[in-house]
């Protein structure tokens, strides 16, 4: 049997989501379930629940960011967003951020423009690119990275480095293997400002939201000779 987003408990995340919030939701997942069927889009399997849970997944990250962005409207970069995870829920509920969508495959960027005009997602942007080209395109541009899903911990920062204000964070959603992941990252690079919990209803494996920062690299001194 289908269960809703209510019945999967998403309001249990906290997040104060409107009747509207939870049609959009519905409908995203409705189409890339749809999708999915006709274009093999993503690797998420199974039934319609399985796909919500993955939506939910994605949208648990939203108490830990809120807590620590700081821009009223931030311009957010999710890299290797395939069908659109973590980035058209976020869109969704936070109408005032911005949120750029970077995916290599054209026919995964297909579905992501499609489900952006059907929900008239106006603050998302979506990239058909490598991650590695938009790091030149548009250096230093995003108050934070986000990804799910996309690489290692350590390349997933090499990646967003140079796509981060010099005050950006960076949002990686981690499972179990976090801690172990962490030893790769080198901290004379990196600062981990938070290591979150996250709570997922309905699903029992361990969810956590890291969130770095790049250690500020102060000019050489210079020394009167
Ligand atoms: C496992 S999927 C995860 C998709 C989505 N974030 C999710 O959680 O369902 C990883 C995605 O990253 C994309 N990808 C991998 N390397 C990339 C790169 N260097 N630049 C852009 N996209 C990339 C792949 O095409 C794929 O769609």
């Amino acid at each position: 049997m289908t269960q809703g987003l209510l019945a999967l408990g998403i309001q249990e995340l906290g997040l104060d989501l409107s009747a509207d919030n939870i049609a959009d939701l519905e409908t995203f997942m409705r189409e890339m379930s749809r999708w999915n069927r006709v274009h093999n889009l993503t690797a998420i399997e199974g039934e319609d629940d399985s796909i919500r849970l993955h939506l939910i997944d994605s949208i648990a990250v939203l108490p830990v960011m809120r807590k620590y962005l700081k821009a009223s409207s931030p311009a957010i970069a999710d890299l290797g967003s395939g069908g659109g995870l973590p980035a058209i829920p976020i869109a969704l509920v936070e109408s005032g951020w911005n949120l750029t969508l970077i995916e290599a495959i054209r026919k995964k960027t297909a579905f992501l423009q499609h489900i952006r005009g059907k929900l008239g997602l106006g603050n998302t942007e979506i990239l058909s690119e490598r991650v590695e080209a938009v790091a030149i395109q548009r250096p230093a541009q995003f108050d934070a990275v986000i990804s799910r899903a996309f690489t290692n911990l350590a390349r997933f920062l090499e990646l967003s480095m140079p796509l981060l204000k010099p005050d950006g964070l960076v949002f990686a959603m981690k499972a179990k293997r976090a801690d172990e992941e962490m030893q790769a990252v080198n901290p004379r690079d990196w600062h981990l400002i938070a290591d979150e919990p996250l709570h997922i209803p309905n699903l029992s494996v361990e969810r956590r939201l890291l969130v770095l920062s790049p250690v500020r690299k102060s000019p050489p001194l210079m020394l009167d000779q």
